[in-house]
């Protein structure tokens, strides 16, 4: 049997991020003292940039307490992880007045608003960054342009909006004027791999459902990479952990701090190789290093990735950064067109059996999903009793 997380009402779609407070609308039952502050508020919030998931969550709290009162509907289950911060923070308002709440609620936005205001006199770096991103930090300078995994408290794990900000910020560096595209991560880590509670987010359609619409998400993210037009570089800051290895073999050039490691656990989490890799690892290392890493989850080192071709120079990592994107400067001088068609002609003849490959891994992993084995594994992660 597979994961059967039970949600109690249905999932807000997406993360937590795209839900809360910003989207709520008026409720009749608003105070009617400062009804308009409070109506005024509800419409500043949606011009506010991000103020972060804790403020969302006391905006949310605030605006469930003073349109309804006290918390009046029952906790979610455990993995219903969204809906469960939800329910905490408005539970933990207990019985304060609705009309106290409203004026918190006013207050708050309303001090987000002055340090917005001041935010907004930008510096020049914060105009190259790119808007609309809430996991990765993009840039572009020096034709280069930086897409930067950016949760680090949650060692850069890929949620289902990261994907897909993934593949839209691919989609636009494609198109875009700069000659070279690096991707990286913001923290100590690269990435730890596709984010766990990615399996708790089930539709009411059920566990298969999400297993099926999850196989093409991943094979639109891989499609994505296998595609990708221009010199594609990867600045492997730190540990890097299940997909975000994978892909690595689809990068034209990778750059690892000499902290790296390299860990593809698919085994022990019950699942299977995906991002090409049952097909580029043994081009690459040769199939008994690839099965290595690939059926017996075996962590390779910086220097070991290296050394097996999976990783083209290590850096130090007290250097690394400057190191690195000393190189990528100079590389991205070089004639974009003529680097574009190299990479072309490298590559391109692959590309359709790519396409059936990644078809294929994903078609595979959609079952591994729905497996006791899968989740199991998920659930010990989950419930802290494994890491990896
Ligand atoms: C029905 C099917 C739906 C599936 C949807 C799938 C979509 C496509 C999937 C493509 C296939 C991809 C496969 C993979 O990538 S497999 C690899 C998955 N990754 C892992 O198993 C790593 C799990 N993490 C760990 O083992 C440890 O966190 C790690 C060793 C990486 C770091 O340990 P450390 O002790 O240094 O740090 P913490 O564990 O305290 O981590 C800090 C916080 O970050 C959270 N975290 C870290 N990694 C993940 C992760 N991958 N998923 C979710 N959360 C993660 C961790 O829980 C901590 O959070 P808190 O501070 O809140 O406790």
């Amino acid at each position: 049997m597979g994961l059967r997380i039970q949600r109690g009402r249905r999932p807000v779609a997406g993360s937590f991020l795209q839900v809360p407070a910003l989207q709520l609308h008026v409720s009749k039952t608003a105070m009617r003292a400062s009804q308009k502050d409070f109506e005024s508020a509800l419409s500043q919030v949606k011009l506010l940039k991000d103020p972060g998931n804790e403020v969302k969550l006391k905006l949310y709290a605030l605006y469930k307490q003073a349109t309804e009162g006290p918390c009046n509907t029952p906790k979610p289950g455990v993995f219903d992880l969204i809906n469960k911060a939800k329910w905490d923070a408005w539970n933990a308002l207990g019985s304060l007045p609705k009309e106290t709440a409203r004026q918190n609620y006013v207050d708050l936005v309303s001090g987000l608003s002055s340090s917005s205001d001041s935010s907004s006199q930008v510096k020049p770096e914060a105009d190259r960054k790119q808007r609309g991103y809430e996991t990765l930090v993009v840039t572009s300078e020096d034709s280069i342009t930086k897409i930067m995994m950016n949760r680090p408290a949650k060692k850069n794990a890929i949620t289902t909006q990261m994907y897909n900000e993934i593949m839209l910020a691919l989609k636009a560096a494609s198109k875009d004027d700069s000659a070279i595209t690096v991707l990286t991560g913001n923290g100590d880590y690269y990435s730890s791999g596709n984010d766990l509670s990615n399996f708790t987010d089930i539709p009411p359609e059920g566990i298969e459902e999400k297993a099926k619409s999850s196989a093409i998400l991943l094979r639109d993210f891989v499609d994505c990479f296998i595609d990708f037009p221009k010199p594609l570089i990867a600045a492997v800051n730190g540990p890097a952990v299940g997909i975000s290895v994978t892909i690595l073999g689809l990068f034209d050039t990778v750059y690892a701090s000499s902290r790296a490691t390299f860990h593809t656990p698919f085994s022990h989490l019950g699942q299977s190789p995906e991002g090409c890799s049952s097909y580029t690892f043994p081009k690459i290392m040769g199939p008994a290093k690839a099965a290595e890493m690939l059926i017996f989850g075996k962590k390779l080192t910086a220097a070991e990735a290296c050394a097996q071709g999976l990783v083209s120079e290590v850096f130090p990592d007290s250097t690394f950064q400057k190191e690195v994107w000393t190189r990528l400067k100079a590389y991205s001088k070089l004639p974009p067109n003529a680097m574009r068609i190299s990479k072309q002609v490298i590559r391109n003849r692959e590309k359709e059996k790519l396409h059936a490959i990644n078809a294929e891994e994903s078609r595979v992993l959609q079952e591994r999903w729905l497996s006791d084995e899968c989740t199991n594994a998920v659930m010990n992660f989950l419930t802290r009793k494994a890491k990896l």
